[in-house]
């Protein structure tokens, strides 16, 4: 069912929380809601889901307005942070509540609450658990289990998983994508996280002081942000050295000072491309031009992500950041040549670096 948005407007104390907000989301679409903190997002979603009134504007589900509809008659069901799951009952009877509200009951109830609970991998020995006995990763799975239980055309998430710590959060947002792509359903979800959004998303709208700022593919507003603000969201940007523009620092790349550029080897995939020898012990996938944009400096903090490598690099009195795939060959206070590849640099009108 496409969900439409038009003109969405709400205020709060005369103060502008939504303006004029529109956009059609396709049925069975993932959409990721990000912004900075009171931009207008969870406004949004408690609109669609009939917890908010707006001012001005409709919300359409297949055309069908819901703007009258209170919000347990619309088919939509929101999850929440918290879980907001019911204590006093177990696992079974939290999943079995919406069901047995559309008269389903007996063995079929229990097949389906079973089946629903299998999905988000809780087993059976979940079945009596109330809340209280089990972890924040186990209740959000069983807050999803719930949530698609009263079988709803759009979910609504509002930083799901915001709580949970970051391996549970990878799995679960693996087990959203897969489960809410099986079944077709539309999703709106908040989150501050924009490795979430990225991985989540088939489309991203990006908000700003109550406005939309941008809407696309996650990838494509990453690779090309229409301002500075948007860029910022979706990650970091570092100075072009020398240059008013900005760059993502896994464009930025750490070569030896006193190399030519050359034939890198290593870079398998790009074996015809002409590249600067870089500094760290795996290539990155970002491949370089033939003629790459240059510049000299020094090496200053090195910090290993985890994954990656942030190496700070001092260029005429600015920090400029370089993100490779494994440790950099070299140690602070040595001398650099970063390069980058031009078609890369991002350039904001009125927002110079
Ligand atoms: N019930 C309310 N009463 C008064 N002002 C409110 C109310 N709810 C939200 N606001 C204001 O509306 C604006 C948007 O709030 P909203 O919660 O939608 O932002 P958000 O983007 O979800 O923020 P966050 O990321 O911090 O959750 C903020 O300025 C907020 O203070």
């Amino acid at each position: 069912m496409t969900l439409s948005l038009r003109a969405l407007t709400k205020s709060y104390a005369g103060r502008l929380a939504l303006a004029d907000v529109g956009v059609e989301l396709p049925a069975g679409g993932y959409t990721c809601l990000m912004g900075a903190s009171g931009s207008g997002k969870t406004t949004l979603l408690r609109i669609v889901a009939g917890l908010e009134r707006q001012d001005r504007g409709s919300v359409l589900l297949d055309g069908r307005p819901l703007d009258d509809l209170p919000a347990e008659r619309r088919p939509v069901h929101t999850l929440f942070q918290d879980y907001a799951l019911f204590p006093h009952l177990g696992a079974a009877d939290n999943v079995a509540f919406a069901p047995r509200l559309l008269g389903v009951r007996g063995p079929e109830l229990t097949a389906r609450v079973r089946a629903l609970l299998a999905d988000v991998g809780l087993d059976m020995s979940f079945e009596t658990r109330r809340p209280a006995a089990m972890s924040g990763g186990e209740q959000q799975r069983l807050a999803l289990a719930r949530a698609l239980a009263g079988e709803p055309r759009w979910l609504l998430l509002d930083e799901p998983l915001a709580a949970l710590d970051r391996p549970l959060r990878a799995g679960l947002r693996r087990l959203l994508r897969a489960v809410t792509r099986r079944r077709g359903l539309g999703c709106l979800h908040v989150t501050h996280d924009p490795e979430e959004a990225l991985a989540l998303a088939d489309r991203l709208l990006v908000f700003g002081d109550g406005r939309l700022l941008a809407s696309g593919a996650p990838a494509e507003l990453y690779a090309a942000p229409p301002s500075l603000a948007v860029a910022r969201l979706l990650g970091e940007v570092t100075p072009e050295p020398g240059g008013d523009g900005w760059l993502r620092p896994e464009h930025l790349r750490l070569c030896p000072p006193d190399r030519p550029p050359l034939q890198d080897m290593s870079l398998g995939t790009y074996p015809n491309r002409h590249v600067l020898s870089d500094m760290s012990q795996e290539s990155l996938s970002v491949p370089l031009p033939s003629e790459p944009a240059r510049a000299s400096g020094t090496v200053g903090a090195v910090a290993c992500l985890g994954d990656r490598w942030e190496v700070e690099v001092e260029i005429g009195g600015r920090v400029h950041l370089s993100r490779i795939g494994g440790a950099p060959a070299c140690a602070p206070g040595q001398a650099v040549v970063v390069a980058w590849d031009p078609a890369r640099v991002l350039r904001f009108a009125g927002q110079p670096a």
